[in-house]
């Protein structure tokens, strides 16, 4: 069998590795209209950062799995062929700002038209909105050669990056919607014969294509309203006294509930959960229904919340002005192990402080300090890109960044951060030194003990002698 991939991107690229990986069997061509991308997936430096996946493509590369910009010819040959392109929230048009963009998604399908000359199964991979594989159905087969067939099915993606390769191999479930016809049912044993290389069958879901399609949206706006969840009550936590991890983990082990994503922070980022929910919020309203929609929205107001109310305690615990003040910023990313920083809540952190005067020391693993200046002088985040340059400094070491800053601002949660030497980045700071933990992985009562003040997401710390300032707690 031979399998094309349109889309090398960051769910593209894992997702064939671990197939070509798991697949001996199977040819698979990755194309992208992108020839740097491509020209990176062949050399040694690829263009995503994601554990394991470097072990991974040098086993397959050039052995079943190959990156190309010949999108022809791998559409051409191919059995099977998976859209992978993003689906971006649009910026004009129609829905600006909430629909998503699926011009790619087309575009990919009527290049399929143009070029087959078999007949071929299409599979949706990217996130797209309930009924689009109705639009590329009928992109496809409005433009279908005399005995050629195709069948579209639906199989959204569920890995998450820093744990991608680990998230296909052992995936919790695989899920394939399809037409319910003779046809779509035999299109959608094709693909699951392919998962079932290395997926145990009882965890191939197989639903029709609307299911499966709403299924991925539903998924993701689940667990995003689990962290907004989380994230709205660390605000009633810092205003009472209460710490949201212990509430977190009482609430947690519930077996109904369960403990995985509970853990509150500067807010959620990445490229799809903001993107996605609003999606379904724009089908909502589509759909006539303005209550389902207002539900899940609150899920998205409620992590602009928490970003700005993040930003807002630095400012005010920095005596209210950080105007000339440097900070440094530890983490730039989405979240660890990943050089992702789309939709990062670093940018809101790195926005408001810019705005009010201060000056930035970044410092990230790896996100390239190229991104980082792209993301701060983007047009949605600043009018005056020069003097967001002239303000900010990145930095290839966490001890250089730090220096003689007035506070660190931690947005990632990075392992190598718990183990800095804070004793030495205290020595090297103004003080008084404050340190803002958006992601609770340090060791708070440590660094008060070296002297650093501390402020984190949902838990208030008093340093000893100090008056109370809960302005809002009633007296018992
Ligand atoms: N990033 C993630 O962790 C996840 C993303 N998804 C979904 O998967 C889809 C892809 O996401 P990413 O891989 O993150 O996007 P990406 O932006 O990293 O990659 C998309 C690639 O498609 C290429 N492309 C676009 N149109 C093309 C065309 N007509 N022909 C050839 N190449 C074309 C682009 O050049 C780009 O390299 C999106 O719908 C996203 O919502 C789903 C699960 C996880
Ligand atoms: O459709 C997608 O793109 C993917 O979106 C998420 O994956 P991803 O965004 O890569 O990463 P997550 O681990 O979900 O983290 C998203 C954001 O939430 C934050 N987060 C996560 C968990 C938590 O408890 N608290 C929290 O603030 C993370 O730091 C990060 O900023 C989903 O987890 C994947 O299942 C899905 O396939």
């Amino acid at each position: 069998m031979k399998v094309c991939c349109i889309g090398a991107g960051y769910v593209g690229g894992p997702t064939c590795a671990v197939m070509a990986l798991k697949c001996p069997d199977i040819s698979i061509t990755l194309v992208d209209k992108s020839s740097e991308r491509i020209a990176q997936w062949n050399s040694d430096k690829l263009p995503i950062y994601e554990p394991g996946l470097d072990d991974v493509v040098k086993q397959c590369r050039n052995v079943n799995l190959f990156f190309s910009t010949d999108i022809d010819t791998a559409i051409r040959e191919a059995d099977l062929i998976f859209i992978s392109v993003n689906t971006p929230t649009k910026t004009c048009g129609n829905g600006k700002g909430r629909a998503a963009d699926l011009k790619y998604v087309e575009s990919a399908a009527r290049m399929i038209a143009e070029i087959a000359q078999s007949n071929k199964i299409v599979v949706e991979k990217s996130t797209v909105p309930v009924r689009a594989a109705e639009s590329i159905m009928h992109i496809l087969r409005a433009n279908q050669k005399p005995g050629i067939h195709y069948d579209i099915l639906s199989n959204p993606e569920f890995l998450a990056e820093g744990t991608a390769i680990n998230d296909l191999l052992n995936a919790d479930r695989v899920l394939i919607g399809g037409e319910e016809t003779t046809e779509g049912h035999k299109a959608v044993e094709k693909l699951s014969w392919i998962y079932e290389h290395w997926i145990p069958k009882k965890n191939i879901l197989t639903t029709n294509t609307w299911s499966s399609e709403l299924s991925k949206l539903a998924a993701n706006a689940f667990l995003a309203q689990r962290i907004s969840s989380i994230n709205s009550l660390s605000a009633v936590c810092e205003a009472t006294g209460a710490d949201v991890s212990e509430v977190a983990r009482a609430v947690g082990l519930d077996s109904r509930i369960g403990s995985k994503f509970l853990q509150a922070s500067v807010g959620f980022g990445g490229s799809c959960f903001q993107k996605d929910i609003l999606n379904l919020i724009y089908i909502c309203e589509n759909l006539n229904l303005p209550e389902v929609a207002a539900y899940w929205q609150q899920v998205i107001d409620m992590n602009e919340y928490q970003k700005r109310r993040f930003s807002q305690k630095i400012i005010e615990s920095l005596f209210n002005t950080v105007s000339d003040k440097r900070i440094a910023i530890l983490g730039f990313a989405f979240k660890k192990n990943t050089g992702d920083t789309r939709e990062t809540a670093a940018i809101t952190v790195c926005q408001t402080l810019l705005e009010e005067g201060a000056k930035l020391d970044i410092y990230d693993p790896k996100v390239e300090p190229e991104q980082i200046i792209d993301d701060l002088t983007h047009p949605t985040v600043t009018e005056s890109p020069e003097n967001v340059k002239k303000a900010v400094q990145i930095h290839s070491d966490p001890y250089s960044a730090v220096r003689s800053t007035h506070a660190i601002v931690l947005c990632t949660e990075w392992d190598e951060f718990v183990d800095l030497d804070y004793r030495r980045i205290y020595q090297s700071m103004m003080k008084p030194a404050y340190i803002f933990d958006g992601r609770k992985i340090l060791d708070h009562e440590r660094l008060q003990q070296i002297g650093f003040h501390v402020q984190t997401i949902g838990k208030k710390y008093q340093r000893a002698g100090l008056l109370r300032s809960w302005g809002i707690v009633p007296q018992l």
